[in-house]
């Protein structure tokens, strides 16, 4: 039958795919797949021109007007490329024989495989630069702070860190993610048709997306297009950042916590690189798959609490010298490290992708009035983060609790300044660490065009800074506030040190502000003003205070 006898567009795709009509003479159409006999429903309006727009088939209103209803699978109209449509309109005789989508994405893979250019080298490791298309949603009556455009731009970011190549973007209007394919089935029509026109091979979604959601777009996009979301996204970075033994086990944890209820092809982006490929797992592997997985978060979850105990009594070996530690925390490159670099000749990586630093790096660092500290640099925070990391990387974050001051690094040149700032906060109100003092800092001066007015405001904000961590503007003030603010936090002791115990007054020398010293028969009497944790060392040697 020639495609052409029909004026429905869809219609031309499926007749045009082999497939036979099911009811020639009916308005509603619908295919049937000789091979499968897999029936399939008209394509929607919508859909139809979608479809026909993919293909660049100039559609008319009386042309659509027998494409009605709903179709979900979608298989069939995405294998067809619009040059081969074309010569087949023009000749349908002589066009070339349609080829089997699977040989298609086989010559494709051939193409690929070829494709050495493609192969980068990110965070230490090789990875397959793959063409990715993003995809958001703005909800109707949105409080999220982070507008559509913004929060996809963040995303093509985290797909950049990730090592993809992003090729297109798109978002819809909806009152809440539709719960079978997250964005309308409409939108689903034109996604497809961007894969094929862009030649898409990874579609990534800004929210985390349900197992149910997952698997159907899957479904809808074809096996060969991997289908992944923020959180999967974000798993991926933290996992080829991971350098220490926790923060690896803190991921593979994520990760397979994220996986268990999503057991399918989701995870062979890295398997992909290794050059294998998961494929058609039954039901029955999946099951066993499941038990394994669950066996292993088990496993994992023991290995991580003894790394963790280690960990804990190493931090408690240090803080028997009590130093006050001061602890950058900020949303993702705001310039954490590289502030940690400048204030303490570190060398931790400090680069212009998201999530450089995954594990907690600390340095001493001398302030002006010659007394010392530690500065802890941490993970940075991020919008919409994963709750599975939350749950992993919790114990890391909890460690800020210890801090003796808190200093917010703000990307004030960044347009979302505020939006970050707020999702930080957020974050650290989940902490439980009200109690310990924050200082702000409003990094990257140096990149803001108006940066009187941005001074201005930081002095009407009262405990911000501004600074370039880059150039060194502002470091000094900096460092002057944070000797203030531990100065603050300091107690009053009045106590006398057994003699015996002469590396106690050195220490109340290193890190308090000593007033006055007496020699008695006991020991030294000191008066002085000691950090918090080196007061609680001192209180049985304490003496009354006079008022
Ligand atoms: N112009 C300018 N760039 C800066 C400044 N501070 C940091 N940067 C740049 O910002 C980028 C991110 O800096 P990082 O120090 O890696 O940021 P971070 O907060 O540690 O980021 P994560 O580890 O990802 O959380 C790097 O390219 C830095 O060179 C600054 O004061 N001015
Ligand atoms: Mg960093």
């Amino acid at each position: 039958m020639n495609a052409l006898s029909y004026t429905n567009p869809a219609a031309i795709v499926w007749t045009y795919c082999g497939w036979k009509p099911l009811n020639p003479k009916g308005p509603k159409l619908g295919f049937v797949r000789p091979s499968e006999g897999f029936i399939a429903r008209p394509l929607s309006l919508k859909r139809a021109v979608a479809v026909g727009e993919s293909l660049n088939l100039e559609l008319q209103s009386s042309d659509v007007k027998l494409a009605v209803k709903e179709f979900e699978q979608t298989e069939g109209a995405a294998a067809i490329r619009t040059q081969d449509v074309e010569n087949f309109l023009k000749e349908p005789e002589s066009a070339a024989p349609f080829v089997s989508r699977s040989a298609a994405k086989k010559n494709k893979k051939l193409e690929d495989q070829n494709d050495f250019t493609r192969f980068n080298v990110r965070n230490g490791r090789e990875v397959f630069e793959e063409r990715a298309y993003l995809v958001g949603i703005v909800r109707n009556g949105n409080d999220a702070f982070f507008g559509i455009e913004e929060s996809l731009h963040e995303l093509s970011q985290l797909a950049d860190t990730a090592g993809l190549n992003v090729v297109g973007s798109t978002y819809q209007k909806l009152g809440s993610p539709n719960p079978r394919t997250y964005i309308g089935s409409g939108k689903v029509g034109e996604v497809l048709a961007a894969i094929r026109a862009l030649d898409v091979e990874t579609v990534v979604f800004d929210d985390e997306l349900s197992p149910g959601q997952l698997r159907n777009l899957e479904r809808a996009f074809g096996r060969e297009v991997r289908v992944c979301d923020r959180t999967a996204l974000i798993l991926d970075i933290f996992n080829q950042r991971a350098a220490t033994r926790e923060a690896s086990l803190q991921v593979t944890l994520a990760q397979m916590e994220y996986q268990l209820p999503r057991l399918t092809r989701m995870w062979t982006h890295l398997e992909r690189q290794a050059g294998g490929m998961v494929k058609g797992m039954g039901e029955k592997q999946i099951e066993v798959d499941k038990r394994i997985l669950r066996d292993r978060i088990a496993s994992l979850r023991k290995e991580l609490e003894s790394v963790r105990q280690h960990r804990r009594q190493y931090r408690d070996r240090r803080s028997s010298v009590p130093v006050p530690v001061v602890s950058l925390v900020g949303y993702t490159n705001a310039g954490k490290s590289t502030l940690l670099n400048r204030l303490s000749g570190a060398d931790v990586l400090a680069e212009d992708r998201l999530f450089a630093t995954l594990d907690p790096t600390t340095r001493r660092m001398e302030l002006p009035d010659g007394k010392e500290c530690l500065l802890t640099d941490t993970v940075g925070f991020i919008q919409k983060l994963p709750t599975q990391l939350v749950a992993s990387f919790r114990a890391t974050l909890e460690e800020i609790g210890d801090s003796s001051l808190l200093v917010h690094v703000v990307d004030i040149s960044h347009p979302l300044a505020k939006q970050q700032t707020e999702a930080v906060k957020k974050v650290l109100a989940e902490l439980d660490i009200q109690h310990i003092p924050m200082l702000t800092l409003w990094n990257k001066v140096d990149r803001t065009r108006d940066t009187d007015t941005i001074r201005e405001e930081a002095g009407r904000t009262g405990d911000t800074i501004c600074i370039s961590a880059l150039n060194g503007d502002g470091l000094q003030e900096f460092c002057f506030a944070v000797e203030q603010k531990l100065k603050d936090s300091m107690v009053w002791v009045e106590a006398s040190v057994p003699y015996d115990k002469g590396e106690l007054v050195s220490i109340i020398h290193r890190l308090g502000i000593v007033k006055q010293v007496e020699y008695s028969e006991e020991g030294t009497i000191i008066k002085a003003h000691v950090p918090l944790q080196l007061a609680r060392q001192l209180t049985p040697m304490r003496q009354p205070c006079a008022l």
